[in-house]
């Protein structure tokens, strides 16, 4: 059940069909509901997925901002990754296409959204560089959709694959035509071992960025690209905020000891500190036997809200940027103007 407020507007069918709302609805309260101006009008909805292999979790209705349904709507994507890159590309394309159906702008999806292997060997073996067929299939996808794309996590070749074959982790910025806006790879590395979650040593397969990304536009805002464990860093986020990031995006494969202990509280922390959305997609459930991941993808708003969430399964969440609210909040507390270098340096260099 999605319950829907339209308030004090009148909308052209075709708008609110691409906005998702209503597609299931008998055309009769469709349509009464249209013709009704100056008035709230309370929807519900009682959607019965076809496919019951993942959920729809639809923004929260913003019954005080009867502008709101012009704001960029983005999509996060949540997906279990395993070895099977074809079958990963199937579940992704469903989602990304559900997305631009609910009228979402960009869809974003997480970390090792290509595979996630069972060994550091299985790991170089699937990887495939920017060229390679699988980028070429999203650069289709996001051209048949006409939206732009967070792919967050790609196992990159790089050009230095000969001499040193290992690979980057590399998050890849689409635009509606599919062409490569940004790329961005991971400067942290997760090598840790946590008590029943088994050890994680990506370095063994995985060499570290050497820099970060200048924040990049796009429809939803400017976008500062960084990639899961990049979240315990906060210099970077401030970095990525100084540089003019709007919106904050760690597209994530969270182990789930540390999931439900740390990964909220951080993504929450670094967008009250930056004041910053922050776009989080994850992977979820179990990968193969040895590893399986958190889900709750979210989206986090720059007071530090969860305007929107996934729960553990796949599927997908969508929210509303507001970039004027981001501007009143940072308006009201005008931290980035209280910090002090002279007491603690420079957090992270500046950007170019
Ligand atoms: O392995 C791949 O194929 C892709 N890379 C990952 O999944 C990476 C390295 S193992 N995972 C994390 O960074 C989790 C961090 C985490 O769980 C935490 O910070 O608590």
């Amino acid at each position: 059940m999605v319950l829907a407020v339209f308030s004090c507007r009148t909308y052209s069918l075709p708008h609110l069909l691409r906005l998702g709302f209503l597609t299931k609805q008998p055309l009769s309260l469709l349509c009464s509901g249209l013709r009704i101006r100056g008035l709230s009008v309370l929807c519900a909805q009682s959607r019965k997925s076809e496919n019951p292999a993942y959920a729809i979790h639809r923004p929260r209705a913003m019954a005080s901002s009867s502008s709101s349904w012009e704001l960029p709507l983005v999509a996060v994507c949540q997906v279990t990754s395993t070895p099977d890159k074809q079958q990963n590309f199937k579940m992704c394309a469903e989602l990304v296409r559900e997305a631009a159906r609910l009228g979402a702008c960009l869809a974003f999806l997480p970390e090792a959204f290509d595979f996630i292997a069972r060994d550091p060997a299985e790991t170089l073996r699937l990887s495939e560089p920017l060229g390679g067929n699988l980028l070429e299939d999203y650069t289709q996808l996001a051209r048949e959709c006409g939206l732009w794309l967070s792919l967050g996590g790609f196992h990159e070749r790089g050009q230095d694959w000969e001499q040193t074959q290992k690979i980057y982790n590399c998050h890849v910025l689409l635009n509606s035509k599919g062409s490569v806006v940004a790329t961005y790879r991971k400067t942290h590395l997760c090598d840790v071992e946590i008590p029943g979650q088994g050890p994680m040593r990506e370095s063994n397969s995985t060499i570290p960025g050497p820099s970060l990304e200048s924040p990049v536009s796009t429809p939803a805002g400017k976008i500062g690209l960084a990639i899961c464990y990049d979240m315990r860093f906060p210099e970077l986020s401030l970095a990525l905020a100084q540089a003019g990031a709007e919106i904050l995006t760690y597209p994530s494969a969270f182990g789930s000891i540390t999931g439900p202990a740390h990964w909220e509280v951080l993504l929450r922390a670094r967008a009250i500190e930056t004041q910053c959305y922050v776009v989080a997609a994850a992977q979820c459930g179990r990968h193969h036997e040895k590893r399986a991941s958190y889900g709750h993808s979210m989206v986090v708003d720059p007071w530090g809200t969860v305007v929107a969430r996934c729960s553990e399964g796949p599927g997908l969440c969508l929210a509303r940027i507001n970039l004027n609210y981001l501007r009143q909040v940072r308006q009201h507390m005008p931290v980035s103007q209280h910090r002090r270098p002279d007491l603690y340096g420079n957090l992270g260099n500046p950007l170019p």
